[in-house]
């Protein structure tokens, strides 16, 4: 069997001033699975993400990355995308940004061109190219950002908080891109904390308590449709299971925690009327 992407264990985060982010995690993630980091603002969830990624040390506790102990050795395997765009614009021009990581492979100029094309084409991003990223509009340059994390062609990509803000054809764009991502088998690790995004991005889910711990671990159906444990930490249920779970007769696997299964859910109906 693979060696799982990342696996934490009893992992502990303490910023500088004594705050626990990150409470004794065990965490290990399987080659080509969605998995969703659900958490209240504050739950610890950037600082956990980081962690997994190799972006942090843990203060307490170990990860291995594919059985590596030090991620520097991956680091072309697995890409973090953190909420601010920035961090990752940082050449003249949009088609720098995206020819930067390739080239530090030292992948052939025809190939860096290549994936600079294939990625722009992706993210309708050929006509902002020979743009400064710094004249592009937030959306834009989250899309950019975006493309620039998957420029190494990584077999995992962790990204925080990948849709927010974003109006509907880029949130749109983004979606469907991760679902390409996962039909190709990569692994992704999305954070965050809204659980009506859940259903769209992660087949497994992982709750985050108050105060950085793990506080449930399962499907998003098994975890979408525990209201109990969602306002424990802090979150409403997702729109769905609110509608759908008032309603008579509509409950265990009846309840719809996704679009599509309320679509089906309505067909069923109307044919029965
Ligand atoms: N530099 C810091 N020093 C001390 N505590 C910090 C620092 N940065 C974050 N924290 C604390 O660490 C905890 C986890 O923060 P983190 O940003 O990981 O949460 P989050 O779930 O990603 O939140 P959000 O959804 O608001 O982005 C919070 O209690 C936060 O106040």
């Amino acid at each position: 069997m693979s060696d799982p992407v990342v696996d934490a264990r009893d992992v502990t985060y303490r910023h500088p001033d004594g705050t626990v982010a990150v409470d004794g995690v065990d965490l290990r993630i399987e080659p080509g699975t969605r998995v969703a980091l659900l958490g209240a603002n504050g739950a610890g969830k950037s600082t956990l993400l980081q962690l997994l990624g190799g972006l942090l040390d843990p203060s307490e506790g170990t990860v291995r990355w594919f059985g590596e102990r030090d991620a520097d050795v991956v680091r072309d395997r697995l890409s973090v995308l953190l909420q601010d765009a920035d961090d990752y614009l940082f050449n003249p021009t949009v088609r720098e940004d995206l020819a930067y990581g390739p080239r530090q492979l030292r992948l052939p100029a025809n190939e860096v061109d290549e994936r600079v094309a294939t990625l722009a084409a992706r993210f309708d991003l050929e006509s902002l190219l020979d743009r400064p990223p710094f004249r592009l509009s937030g959306g834009e340059k989250r899309r950019a950002a975006f493309a620039a994390a998957l420029s190494l062609d990584p077999e995992a990509l962790l990204l925080d908080e990948p849709v927010s803000h974003l109006d509907a054809q880029n949130r749109r764009r983004i979606l469907d891109a991760l679902d390409e991502l996962a039909s190709e088998g990569v692994t992704t690790v999305v954070a965050t904390p809204d659980p009506d995004l859940v259903p769209a991005v992660a087949d497994r889910v992982c709750l985050l308590g108050p105060s950085g711990t793990v506080v449930a671990d399962g499907t998003p159906r098994e975890i979408l449709t525990d209201r109990e444990r969602l306002r424990a930490a802090g979150l409403r249920p997702p729109t769905l299971v609110r509608l759908f779970g008032d309603l008579d007769g509509v409950d265990g696997e009846d309840l719809p925690v996704s679009l599509s299964e309320a679509d089906a859910l309505l067909r069923r109906w109307r044919e029965t009327e």
